[in-house]
């Protein structure tokens, strides 16, 4: 019988819009990927849900056509990435969802975390967990799933609803219910996780209360979470060796958590995480999570969470009579645009789309253009629309030195608009540091799969230096880091102003 190399490592990467299955030789490097896109439902106002059946659906399609491509027998490991926050509930006899998957942007459960407010929980909550209350995480979304049925407590204390990340939820299915894991930092964005045990808390348990019994156990993110089986287009026995929040996933893509390389995703809006050595954080603005459990130890993360960044070039594009370009034309103007005027004639434009988040966080803030004057034109505005990125990425850095363990040596981007170049250099410029721009698109694959590797060839993280994909560096202008620090403390006066609230609406 012919001996089999099992090289190729697949890793999920769950999104809120897509899932991707994307397939890594025994170099690291991507052989090829499969990606489906996902749905969004906004019900309400405020209310964004998927459907549990359908991430499930696209993630095992990917998966298998990924199996298909390299041959079951050559396949090592699956690594999962996901999109965090969301929570779901399902049966535990039957595994039917009790409802659809509520999207971490949903906002659902704000009205019981203003309830927490008043209580004056703040102080516990972000002691034990990290986090600071906001419907963001997983608690409050839990509590309405068991609220959503009837006996939803009753049936969740005696074991018979299970709850979950989108991590246990996948692995549950792919593991046709045998499997019942989350990993340390998808449980860290649950707001049940005590930071110092690495455990559930019985105390968070009960101020959102959420039965232990409904929860999944926590395992390291690196190691043997279970194997396939029972799946139609998937072979029974291919092992899941990592699961990680996609943002943690990226983070370790980029460095493997080396310290001072902090990194930030730029997407619709933003991540800016960095590694830390411990889970002691008193800056309100920000939140301490588990960055992952590499198996040996787990590496901290310091994270500020920023609502509209992409989307706010994408809004100012809109509103400035770009829509009708297509994805080239539009990526090829926000490159020459802002370069093409000096500056934005002193226009700020600050995103508070749906409010500001870190580190000011103020649900109720809405977004401002000052500075208008009559030679401003489409590309000052676009100008400004990008700035706002960098002001808002700078404003977190800031909040992240308070903390005694945090240092910067370089900002380590991902994400769609990295793509342009004038942002990253003036993202460099402005923060005085280098810039590294990941030369791969699927940092938070890449990650998954890294952690994965650990697990199949146990060694320690530097061994997986050799795995790392190239950065192109963005060197900082220091004389143009001077003249901005005077635009800088403009964006902050602009800032301000959207605090200031029209009364009415109509
Ligand atoms: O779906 P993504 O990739 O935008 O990630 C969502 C984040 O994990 C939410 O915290």
């Amino acid at each position: 019988m012919q001996a089999t190399r099992k090289e190729f490592i697949i890793a999920l990467d769950e999104g809120t819009t897509n899932a991707k299955a994307v397939v890594l030789d025994s170099c690291g490097h991507i052989v090829v990927k499969f990606s489906q896109p996902l749905a969004i439902q906004t019900p309400r106002d405020g209310w964004v849900e998927q459907s549990g059946e359908l991430l499930v659906e696209a993630s095992l399609d990917v998966i298998a056509k990924a199996v298909e491509h390299v041959g079951a027998e050559n396949v090592a490991a699956l690594a999962i990435s996901n999109q965090r926050e969301t929570a779901i509930g399902w049966y535990r006899q039957s595994g039917k969802p009790i409802n659809a998957a509520i999207s971490w942007q949903c906002t659902r459960s704000a009205a019981f975390c203003d309830e927490l407010r008043r209580e004056n929980k703040e102080a516990q909550i972000k002691a034990t967990t990290g986090l600071p209350i906001a419907p963001l995480f997983s608690a409050s979304k839990m509590r309405w799933l068991l609220g959503s049925v009837p006996e939803g407590h009753r049936l969740a204390e005696r074991g018979e609803i299970c709850l979950g990340t989108i991590d246990s939820w996948l692995l549950w299915n792919l593991t046709q219910g045998k499997a019942f894991y989350c990993d340390h930092s998808n449980a860290a964005r649950t707001q049940l996780l005590n930071l110092q045990t690495g455990q559930w808390d019985n105390e968070m348990l009960a101020l959102f209360q959420i039965p232990r019994a409904a929860l999944p156990d926590i395992k390291p993110s690196c190691g043997l979470f279970g194997y396939t089986r029972g799946l139609n287009a998937i072979p029974d026995g291919i092992p899941v060796m990592a699961m990680v929040g996609d943002s943690h996933a990226a983070l370790f893509g980029h460095a493997l958590g080396e310290l001072g390389c902090v990194k930030a995703t730029y997407g619709t809006g933003s991540s800016v995480m960095a590694p830390v050595q411990s889970a002691k954080c008193d800056i309100d603005a920000l939140a301490t999570t588990i960055a992952w459990h590499d198996g040996d130890r787990i590496t901290y993360g310091l994270e500020g969470n920023i609502p509209h960044t992409g989307d706010a070039v994408s809004w100012m594009a809109d509103s400035t009579g770009l829509s009708e370009l297509s994805d080239a034309e539009l990526a090829h103007e926000l490159n020459t645009l802002p370069a093409s005027v000096g500056s934005t004639l002193s226009v700020y434009f600050v995103p508070a789309l749906t409010g500001l988040g870190a580190p000011w966080w103020d649900d109720s803030a809405r977004g401002v253009i000052c500075g208008l004057s009559r030679g401003v034109k489409r590309a000052h505005l676009i100008r400004a629309a990008l700035e706002s990125i960098t002001y808002q990425i700078a404003d977190v850095v800031v909040a992240m030195r308070q903390q005694d363990d945090f240092h910067l040596t370089a900002l380590m981007v991902d994400g769609g608009p990295t793509k342009n170049d004038w942002l990253m250099q003036y993202q460099a410029d402005l923060l005085g540091c280098p810039v590294m721009r990941s030369d791969v698109a699927e940092l938070s694959a890449i990650g998954a799969a890294l952690l994965a590797r650990k697990a199949l060839t146990p060694g320690s993280i530097s061994d997986l230096k050799g795995f790392l994909t190239e950065h192109s560096e963005f060197i900082p202008d220091m004389v143009r880091h001077q003249r901005l620090q005077k635009r800088w403390q403009e964006w902050r006066h602009a800032v301000n102003r959207t605090l200031w609230k029209p009364a009415s609406s109509t």
